[in-house]
Formats: C-alpha cells, sequence, structure tokens
C-alpha cells in the first residue's frame, strides 16, 4: 500500500540532529534525488504538490507537474510547486515540515446542483383538533409548550387515531416521535377497563439505541404526567439485569427497549408477558433491521405473535429504504404510507400521495432521495490525508474557541478512533492537568469542552454524557453512529463528518442531528482528495453541499499566537500569507506529534487508532468501494493524521491478520458465513450491555492519558464501528 513516511526525506536539517551522520547524508541524498525527479517524477508522485505556494514557479514547471492528470474524474487545480521547504534559513524551529509537500492535488468538485426534497415543518393546526382527552391537550401545550403541530405529526396522528396500522416517513427532527406518541397516550388513557401496571405491557417501542430509548421514555413520561396510572419503563442494558426483572415483574404498560436487551429478557426472563399488546412501534425502523437485528426481531415478533394477534404496528423513519420495507412486509397489516411532501410539490399534486397505500421505494435504495431541512447548510471540504488532522482542529478551534456558543458534533468511524482524538485533543488543544504538558498548546482553551460518546463506554458516563451535552450551551461531542439516530440534541450548531457515512441514509441522520424543528444549522464533510467523487454520490441521492476550501479553514490559525512559528514570532504585524498558514499548519502538527511520540506506549496507542481506522475503512460497502478503498490510502500520509511521523511498518500485516480473523467485510456483503461477525461487531456499538466478553472504557482520572495508568480501551481495539447500512 504505501511506503514509509517521506518526511524524513522531506526535512533533513530537522532530523540531522537526530539521525547519525551517515543516515543524514543518506537523507540528503534521497532527498536531492527527490528534488530532482520533481523535473521527472515517478508516476505517483507526479499530482504530489503543496497547495498554498510559498514561492512563485514558472508556468513550465507548474503544467509539468500536473502532466498525467487529465484522465481524472475531477480536473486537477492549477496550484503552484511549493519549493520554500528548501529556504532552510527562515524555517521555524519546528521537526515537523511535511505536511504541504507530495499531496495529491485537491481536486475541483464538479457537481451538478440538485434542488433537494424539502418539506415543510410546521402547520398551523392546533394540537386541540385532534379531539385529545383535555388533559392530554393542557400536557402538550403547558408541559411541553407547543401549540401547533407539525406536519407529519398532522398526518399521522389521526390515521393513528384511527387504528390503521402506518409506515411513517419524515425529515430528521420533524416531530416522529409525538406523532406515535400522542395517539397512544390517547388510545391508552381511553380504554374502557382502567390499564393495572401489573397487566404488563401495552406498548413496545424499539429503538435501536439506548439514548434514543431515554429520550423517547423521557418524553412518554411528560404525556402521561395526568395519567399517572399509565406506567412507561425502559430497557437498555447497562443497568443490572436483576433490577429490570424486578420492574417487570412490577409491571410497565409502555416499554421502550433495544431489540438485543428484550430478546435477553424473553430468553431468560418470565415476566414478560404481551397478551395485552396493543401497539408495537418501530423508530429508526431502517436502522434496527440494517443492523443485523434480524435474528432479534424475529425472536421478538414470535413472542408477541404467539400472545397477541390484533394489535397496531407503526414503522418510522427518516429514510424509508428498502430495508423498513421488508420489515412492513413482515410486521404491518394493511398499512397506510405517511409522507410528508413538500409544499410546492403538494401545489402540484394537491391530490398527491400524502397518505397513501403502502408501495415500494421507486428505484432501490442506490437511487433513492430524502428531505433535507431546509434551514441546514451543507458544506464539503477537500484535505489531503496528512492535513486531516491538523484541518479538524483548526475548525473545531475556529467554531468552538472564537465563536460564541457554538455545539458541534464530530462523527468518527469507530470507538477507538474517538477515543484517539478525544484523548488526543483533551491533552493537546484543551490541556487537562493546568500545566502545559509535553505537546500541549501554551495557549491550551479553556472556552473549549470535549465529550465523547460510543458504544464501548459505560453505560452510566454514556448516560451521563448524553445528558451533560444535550443540557449544554456549547461543546465538541466526539461520537460514533451511535449518536446518528434520533437523538434530540438542543442547539447542535455544527455537524462534522471526519470520516464518510456509509450510506446517504447514514448521512441524512448524522447532519439530522442540527437544524431540527425549522432551527438553523450546518455540516462540514470532510473528505481526501480520493474520496472526492463522493459528492457526485451524494448528488444522485439530491443532496447538495458547498465546498470550504482547506485554507478557509487553517486560516484560523493566525487568530492564536501559540501557532506562531520562529519567524512569524519576531514580527510584530504581517499580513496573513500562505505561507504563515502553513508553518503555523506545521506548529500545529508538531504539537500533537510531539505528544505522540513523547512516550513509546502514546506511538502504540496512536498506532491502534491507525489500524482501527484502516479496518474501519474497509468496511465500506461494494457500491462505494470505488470512492473509499484502502489500495488508495497513503499509509505514510494517513499515519500523520494520527500523530505518528513515520509509517508503522507492520501495520499492513497486524491489519490484515486482525481481518483475517475477525472481520473481513467485504465477504460480509457476499452473505456468507462472515454475515455473523459484522452482525456482532456492530451489535457491540447498539449492545444491550448483556454480551459477554465486551470490554468497556471506564471513566479515567485523566481521561486518555495513556502514560502510566490503565489504558484507554483504545489500546485493546475491540472491532466496533457505528457504519450504516451493510446487511442486505
Ligand atoms: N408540534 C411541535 N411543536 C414544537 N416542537 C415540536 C413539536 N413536535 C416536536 N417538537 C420538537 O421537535 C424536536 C424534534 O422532534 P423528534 O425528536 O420527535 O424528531 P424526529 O422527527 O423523530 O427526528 P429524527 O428523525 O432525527 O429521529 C423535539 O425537540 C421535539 O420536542
Amino acid at each position: 500500500m504505501a511506503a514509509a513516511d517521506d518526511s524524513l526525506l522531506d526535512n533533513p536539517r530537522t532530523f540531522s540532529r537526530r539521525l547519525p551522520a551517515q543516515a543524514s547524508r543518506q537523507a540528503n541524498a534521497t532527498k536531492r534525488k527527490y528534488q530532482a525527479s520533481s523535473e521527472a517524477p515517478p508516476v505517483k508522485r507526479r499530482n504530489e504538490t503543496s497547495f498554498l505556494p510559498a514561492k512563485k514557479t514558472s508556468v513550465k514547471e507548474t503544467q509539468r507537474t500536473f502532466e498525467g492528470n487529465t484522465q481524472k474524474a475531477f480536473s486537477a487545480k492549477k496550484h503552484s510547486v511549493s519549493t520554500s521547504d528548501g529556504n532552510q534559513g527562515e524555517r521555524p524551529c519546528v521537526k515537523t515540515s511535511s505536511l504541504f509537500k507530495n499531496n495529491p492535488d485537491i481536486p475541483e468538485l464538479h457537481r451538478s446542483v440538485v434542488k433537494q426534497v424539502q418539506e415543510k415543518v410546521f402547520t398551523s393546526a392546533p394540537f386541540h383538533e385532534l379531539g385529545l382527552h383535555p388533559h392530554l391537550i393542557s400536557t402538550i401545550n403547558t408541559v411541553l409548550k407547543m401549540s401547533s403541530m407539525t406536519s407529519v405529526q398532522k398526518q399521522s396522528i389521526p390515521v393513528l387515531l384511527e387504528g390503521r396500522d402506518a409506515l411513517v416517513r419524515s425529515q430528521t427532527g420533524s416531530g416522529k416521535t409525538l406523532a406515535y406518541c400522542i395517539p397512544v397516550v390517547q388510545s391508552l388513557q381511553a380504554m374502557k377497563s382502567k390499564i393495572q401496571r401489573s397487566d404488563g405491557p401495552y406498548v413496545l417501542v424499539l429503538v435501536p439505541t439506548r439514548e434514543l430509548a431515554l429520550q423517547s421514555f423521557d418524553t412518554v413520561q411528560k404525556l402521561l404526567k395526568p395519567f399517572t396510572w399509565i406506567v412507561p419503563g425502559v430497557l437498555m442494558g447497562g443497568e443490572k439485569r436483576k433490577s429490570e426483572k424486578a420492574r417487570l415483574r412490577k409491571g410497565i404498560n409502555i416499554l421502550i427497549s433495544t431489540p438485543g436487551r428484550l430478546v435477553d429478557h424473553i430468553k431468560s426472563t418470565k415476566n414478560i408477558h404481551f397478551s395485552r399488546l396493543r401497539w408495537l412501534v418501530f423508530d429508526e425502523a431502517d436502522r434496527i433491521l440494517d443492523l443485523g437485528f434480524e435474528k432479534d426481531i424475529t425472536v421478538i415478533l414470535n413472542a408477541v405473535n404467539a400472545e397477541c394477534q390484533k394489535r397496531q404496528n407503526v414503522l418510522l423513519s427518516a429514510t424509508l429504504t428498502e430495508g423498513v420495507t421488508r420489515l412492513a412486509d413482515i410486521s404491518l397489516h394493511d398499512p397506510v404510507s405517511i409522507s410528508v411532501l413538500d409544499e410546492s410539490h403538494d401545489q402540484l399534486n394537491p391530490k398527491d400521495k400524502v397518505v397513501q397505500e403502502v408501495c415500494p421505494p421507486p428505484a432501490g435504495d442506490e437511487l433513492y432521495s430524502f428531505a433535507i431541512p431546509e434551514s441546514l447548510e451543507q458544506h464539503v471540504t477537500v484535505v489531503p490525508s496528512k492535513l486531516r488532522l491538523v484541518c479538524l482542529a483548526a475548525f473545531i478551534l475556529q467554531k468552538c474557541k472564537f465563536e460564541k456558543d457554538q455545539k458541534m458534533v464530530v462523527f468518527f468511524s469507530s470507538c477507538e478512533l474517538v477515543e484517539f482524538h478525544y484523548s488526543l485533543f483533551l491533552q493537546t488543544l484543551l490541556g487537562s492537568s493546568g500545566t502545559p504538558a509535553s505537546g500541549q498548546l501554551p495557549s491550551a482553551s479553556t472556552r473549549l469542552k470535549f465529550l465523547r460518546l460510543h458504544g464501548n463506554m459505560e453505560q452510566e458516563e454514556r448516560t451521563a454524557v448524553f445528558q451533560e451535552f444535550s443540557h449544554s450551551r456549547r461543546g465538541v461531542l466526539l461520537c460514533t453512529d451511535v449518536a446518528a439516530r434520533g437523538l434530540d440534541l438542543p442547539q447542535v450548531t455544527w455537524i462534522v463528518q471526519y470520516n464518510a457515512p456509509s450510506s446517504p441514509a447514514e448521512y441524512i441522520h448524522r447532519i439530522g442531528r442540527t437544524a431540527r424543528i425549522g432551527c438553523h444549522g450546518s455540516s462540514l464533510l470532510i473528505l481526501a482528495p480520493s474520496e472526492a467523487e463522493y459528492v457526485n454520490s451524494l448528488a444522485s441521492h439530491k443532496i447538495n453541499v458547498s465546498e470550504i476550501k482547506m485554507e478557509d479553514i487553517l486560516c484560523v490559525l493566525t487568530r492564536d499566537d501559540c501557532f506562531k512559528g520562529k519567524r512569524w514570532g519576531t514580527q510584530k504585524s504581517h499580513a496573513v500569507g500562505p505561507q504563515e498558514i502553513r508553518e503555523r499548519a506545521t506548529v500545529l502538527q508538531t504539537v500533537f506529534e510531539d505528544y505522540v511520540h513523547s512516550s513509546e506506549r502514546r506511538v502504540s496507542w496512536a498506532k491502534k487508532a491507525l489500524q482501527s481506522f484502516i479496518r474501519a475503512y474497509a468496511t465500506y460497502p461494494r457500491e462505494l468501494k470505488h470512492i473509499f478503498h484502502v489500495r488508495s490510502l497513503h499509509l505514510g500520509h494517513v499515519a500523520k493524521s494520527f500523530g505518528l511521523r513515520d509509517a508503522p511498518r507492520n501495520l499492513n500485516a497486524l491489519t490484515r491478520k486482525k481481518r483475517k480473523a475477525n472481520l473481513k467485510r467485504p465477504g460480509l456483503h457476499k452473505k456468507t458465513q462472515n454475515k455473523h461477525s459484522l452482525a456482532e461487531i456492530l451489535r457491540s456499538e447498539y449492545s444491550s450491555g448483556m454480551e459477554p466478553g465486551v470490554t468497556k472504557v471506564r471513566q479515567q482520572n485523566v481521561p486518555g492519558e495513556p502514560g502510566g495508568r490503565p489504558l484507554p480501551h483504545s489500546l485493546q481495539p475491540t472491532p466496533c464501528f457505528g457504519r450504516g447500512k451493510t446487511l442486505k
């Protein structure tokens, strides 16, 4: 895949202090060779350039540099070749110098602007026109402080009150939870024989994650305020099975659970009876099926069907996919499909299928389009692998240090990646000890607040983080896709996708954590140059993203003097130029590299995170493999984004071995025996907490400090990906 990092070659001066004389001579000789080879570079290096010109180069030289790029899907951007690195007398005294050299071109994003599918969120219809119990209406008005219905509520509630099964699709943050909770509560409080706690479940709500279970429970609890005889309850793992059993024995009338946890209880507890069940609700229905929960859903449906035949079934999701339709086939009876369409569409077709009989999605999942909140601005930035880490850090600093009250969610592809970046940022950008540690920025910001959430954390801490971030006005939450679905985290202003999602549906859900219920929000997707075509893939699903140039993100580093290199440190006022930005980015990268290289243990920790990244990268579904393929990764460059100065030598072997033993995700798409291992991996992210042998991250005194303490779990890489749709 990739050779050892060429940073040693790029900066012989820096390393001459550390290298023996012979090695240094060798490095210089090799450097000369590379410099000379820019005249006739090897194929692989032809398009490797710096994005910020430090010194003008001749047109001829520039043209030569870009020779051979005409066959690419995206035309190469004409950048000058930087030669300033050769000007060693003026270099700031930093060890890291190769960030802007030998990078692939950043391609122009040629994409057609598509018209996104839009929905109208609110209606002017008040809740009292639904004929609900007056106490329920007053609870909605006074406790929830809501007066008019959203579009999906206006369409769904009457249908569900009629007793029909339904399949409900509306954009993220449009109020689907109340769309099913209101009819559920209305119907239970109206039952002729008053519900007893000991009756057991009348309603079963299945959700994919524990946090969503808690959130839905909270909503139900609020609605039930006037109807105290109806008891809601949540089963979500993390709690001792014994105490959950005890609660089940006492009786839960509205039971909210993750599928895995419910199956555990169905199999091991004699206290769940579904004979009185009236409602079965699948929230985030496509996710529940995608996660390899099919077996669990079968167990649940068998248990439910054995005891109760007549009930209402509801499936909800912002992304109606083939998966939902399959689940609809097995669980819905003569259902109504509810889909909120955009106003213009409605006006053109007044009798359009706002409420219609269920039919499959038009052209398969691949071409299916989903509605995106109108007030959501979507951006993309294309960043060479070596610059990813500094770019992410700069973006976080820009938004959360230099702007007020910004709340950001950053998505990563695995638990290990979350842990790694959380610890790294905490120790370098924030500084947890009060005194600057090795690799920590001198002016580490107290305005920054980092939290992390993933499926490999202890439930207690998971819940605490979820609550803290929910109630916080600012902060950065680093997370896996465990936070992508359904979570209603108020006032999130930015969503950053550091690793691209594995499907458009997951993209929609991730960005849907902002711009909820008519609020404004923004998102940023960070892609490598080789991944730029993903923008077209999004466009084919009617998803529009506008580009932010990497330079504009890195520019923020000029606002903080702690990133000054030696040269700029001596000058009082200097117009911000590309060279200064380059050097400041290099200072920041050096902070990360110094931290990572301050002990063997940290180096090993970064390598494990890199390994996890590569494993996750190998799991993109087949239809995206032409964009995300491990073969297109330059290991040396990617290593830089983990603060590593060299590409780990034995990583390939380790990764291969591990993959062979456990993962081999491509095989999963072939529905071979590996399908089960994928299900296990995905399940670990959304686990019920009852599986044996799952190592959880415990809160540490100094979170993320790998030296001298029990290692963060990122040192024991449990495969645990927050990926999207993979099982078909
Ligand atoms: N009628 C309403 N008026 C005002 N706010 C509402 C109304 N209905 C719901 N909300 C609020 O809108 C927010 C989003 O609701 P909800 O979480 O149910 O969205 P959703 O459609 O389920 O989103 P997702 O697809 O992401 O799961 C919540 O904060 C909820 O309290």
